[in-house]
């Protein structure tokens, strides 16, 4: 249901190297809603990520799946492995697996089905990324561009179709119009499927285009400093927030005040 709760984090704090990053972190993430989290290099957006989707263990603080009444710690006996769909950085497809096998994968670990529904739920999927080619289910990850890459490991990431996907900056290292497809393919993600979307973005304009609500982390403060819808922090945001939304980027014009 569009605004339940799926997932609460309360009171995190976030260590790396025996450094504290960020501490007090208080949010949720709701169904069917864009949620950037943004800040300055270095001020543990990634950290943050790992730690919600159960990689990373927190030193204090607590991340719960609390969707449906479920009260499931994200580091505790019953993770919610299934409702999280992850596609990080370097957007990793295993090497030694077609796109189709990659995809097929997590069908396998975690499902019944056979392999001819295993197979066309594959193919369903990479045609919703937006890869409707047959040769790219039967292609190598290393015999396609960066931006197929990407989005063949989102479809890999939505192939239990997870309330909740997680992305780590899907655009990086793309060209403007690959990225701007990119945008494309999470709203449509956020429209057609209802899924939520955790992204951690330093692109501007995919952050004005595709994101409901923004978390700030201040790199200096330690803590966020900002949580809301883009447009309204860009325009009456803390001055570090309002800052690092205007630093020189063209704003949509539906979202210029
Ligand atoms: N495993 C680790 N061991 C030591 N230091 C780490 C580790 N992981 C992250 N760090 C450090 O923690 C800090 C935050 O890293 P993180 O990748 O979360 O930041 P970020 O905000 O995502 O940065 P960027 O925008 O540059 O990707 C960085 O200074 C990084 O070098």
């Amino acid at each position: 249901m569009a605004g339940e709760v799926l997932m609460r984090v309360e009171e995190l704090s976030l260590h790396a190297g025996g450094r504290e990053l960020q501490r007090g972190l208080n949010f949720d993430v709701c169904a069917g809603e864009v949620l950037a989290i943004c800040g300055a290099s270095g001020c543990g957006k990634s950290t943050l990520l790992r730690h919600m989707i159960g990689l990373q263990v927190p030193q204090q603080g607590r991340v719960t799946w609390v969707a449906n009444g479920a009260d499931r710690d994200v580091h505790g006996d019953d993770p919610p492995q299934r409702e999280i769909g992850v596609a990080f950085q370097a957007g990793a497809l295993w090497s030694s697996m077609t796109v189709g096998e990659n995809l097929m994968l997590p069908l396998e670990l975690y499902t019944d089905l056979d392999l001819p529904q295993r197979e066309r739920q594959a193919r369903f999927k990479l045609a919703l990324a937006g890869l409707p080619d047959a040769a790219t289910f039967d292609a190598e990850p290393a015999q396609l561009s960066g931006g197929m890459r990407k989005r063949a490991a989102i479809a890999r990431a939505l192939m239990l179709d997870p309330p909740l996907l997680c992305l780590d900056e899907p655009s990086a290292g793309l060209d403007p119009l690959t990225s701007a497809r990119l945008d494309d393919l999470i709203v449509r993600l956020k429209r057609d499927l209802g899924t939520a979307i955790v992204l951690v973005t330093h692109e501007l304009e995919s952050l004005f285009a595709v994101a409901d609500r923004l978390l700030f982390l201040d790199v200096e403060a330690h803590t966020a400093t900002a949580l809301g819808p883009p447009a309204e922090l860009r325009d009456h945001g803390p001055a570090g927030v309002r800052e690092f939304l205007t630093r020189g980027a063209a704003v949509p014009e539906e979202n210029a005040a």
